[in-house]
C-alpha cells in the first residue's frame, strides 16, 4: 500500500468539471471512468498482475477523487488480482462504497481474507456490494451465515452470455442510494463501458480521467482499447513534475 503525498493544488480545479453533479432527481448515478495506464495503453504487466503505474502524486489524486464519490466499482478480475482497499485514504475512509461486478460469485473464497472485509471489521471501510447473477440466488443463499454483515449480495439478471446490462446495473446501484460511482477497472470493464450507451443513446459514463505513466508495459499487458473508436470532447491535460500526465474528458 503506497503512502500519499500532499495533493498538488492545481489538481482540484483541473478535475472539478468532471466530478459529480447533483443527481437527486435521476434514476441514474453520475459515473466517472478512471484508470492509470502506460504509454502503450496497458493497465497491468499481465492480466491478473497488480502493477503500480501512478506516481505518489497521481495516486494521491485518485484518493482525492474518491472523496467526491459515494461508490467505487471494479470487476472481479481486478478484485482477484489486486485485493484492493477501495476506501479513501485521502479523506474519510468510510465515505465510499465498494462494488464488485462478479456474476459467477468468484470472489466467494477470497473475500474471507480480503482487505475489503478486514476493513469492514476494523471500521476503516464500508460494506462492499457484490453484484451476482440472479440465477445463483438460491445456491448462494444456502451458504447461511457466510460473511454475514461484512458483504452485501445483490442479484441481477444476466443476458444469454452471462453479462449484466449496464443500464440496469447502474439503476440498481442508484436504487441502493448511491448517487455517484467511480469505475476503476479493470480492462474488460473499461473497454466495455467506453462503448456503452443508455436507452436514450447517451454514453453511460459522464466523464473519464486517465493517468498516463511514462513507461511501456509491453504486449502481454492488460490493454485498454475498445472494440471500435471512441471520440472524446471537453478534453484537457494536466502534467505534473512527477512525470505523469492526466487526461480528462467526456465521450462525445
Ligand atoms: N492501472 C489501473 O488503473 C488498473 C489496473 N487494473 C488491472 O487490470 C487487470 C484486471 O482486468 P481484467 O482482467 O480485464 O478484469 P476486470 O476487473 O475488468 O474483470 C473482468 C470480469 O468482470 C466481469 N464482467 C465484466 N463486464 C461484465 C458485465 N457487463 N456483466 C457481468 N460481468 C462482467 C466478467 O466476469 C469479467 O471476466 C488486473 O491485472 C488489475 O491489476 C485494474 C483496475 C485499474
Ligand atoms: N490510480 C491507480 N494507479 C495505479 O497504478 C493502479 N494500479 C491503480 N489500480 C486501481 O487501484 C486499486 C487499488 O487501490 P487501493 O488498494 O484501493 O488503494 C486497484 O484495485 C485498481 O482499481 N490505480
Amino acid at each position: 500500500m503506497s503512502s500519499l503525498v500532499p495533493l498538488d493544488p492545481s489538481l482540484p480545479p483541473f478535475l472539478q468539471p468532471y466530478l459529480p453533479r447533483d443527481v437527486s432527481d435521476s434514476s441514474f448515478p453520475f459515473i466517472l471512468l478512471t484508470w492509470a495506464q502506460s504509454l502503450d495503453s496497458r493497465i497491468s504487466l499481465e492480466p491478473g498482475v497488480q502493477t503500480i503505474i501512478s506516481s505518489k502524486q497521481t495516486k494521491t489524486m485518485t484518493h482525492y477523487i474518491r472523496t467526491q464519490f459515494s461508490g467505487i466499482l471494479i470487476g472481479i478480475g481486478t478484485f482477484l488480482a489486486d485485493d484492493p482497499g477501495l476506501n479513501c485514504r485521502y479523506g474519510n475512509a468510510n465515505s465510499i462504497r465498494p462494488i464488485i461486478v462478479d456474476p459467477h460469485f468468484r470472489s466467494r473464497e477470497k473475500l474471507k481474507t480480503s482487505r475489503l472485509v478486514r476493513q469492514v471489521n476494523e471500521k476503516t471501510g464500508l460494506v462492499p456490494i457484490i453484484l451476482i447473477d440472479e440465477n445463483l440466488k438460491d445456491s448462494v443463499c444456502s451458504l447461511g451465515d457466510f460473511l454475514k454483515g461484512t458483504v452485501q449480495l445483490e442479484f441481477l439478471p444476466t443476458d444469454n452470455s452471462g453479462r449484466f446490462n449496464w443500464t440496469r446495473l447502474f439503476q440498481r446501484v442508484r436504487s441502493i442510494g448511491i448517487g455517484s460511482v467511480m469505475v476503476e477497472g479493470g480492462g474488460s470493464i473499461i473497454n466495455n463501458l467506453l462503448l456503452s450507451k443508455r436507452e436514450n443513446g447517451e454514453p453511460i459514463i459522464d466523464a473519464i480521467v486517465v493517468t498516463i505513466g511514462p513507461r511501456f508495459l509491453g504486449a502481454k499487458g492488460t490493454e485498454v482499447s475498445p472494440l471500435h473508436s471512441v471520440e472524446l470532447k471537453d478534453r484537457k491535460w494536466w502534467a505534473g513534475d512527477c512525470g505523469d500526465a492526466v487526461f480528462a474528458g467526456r465521450v462525445a
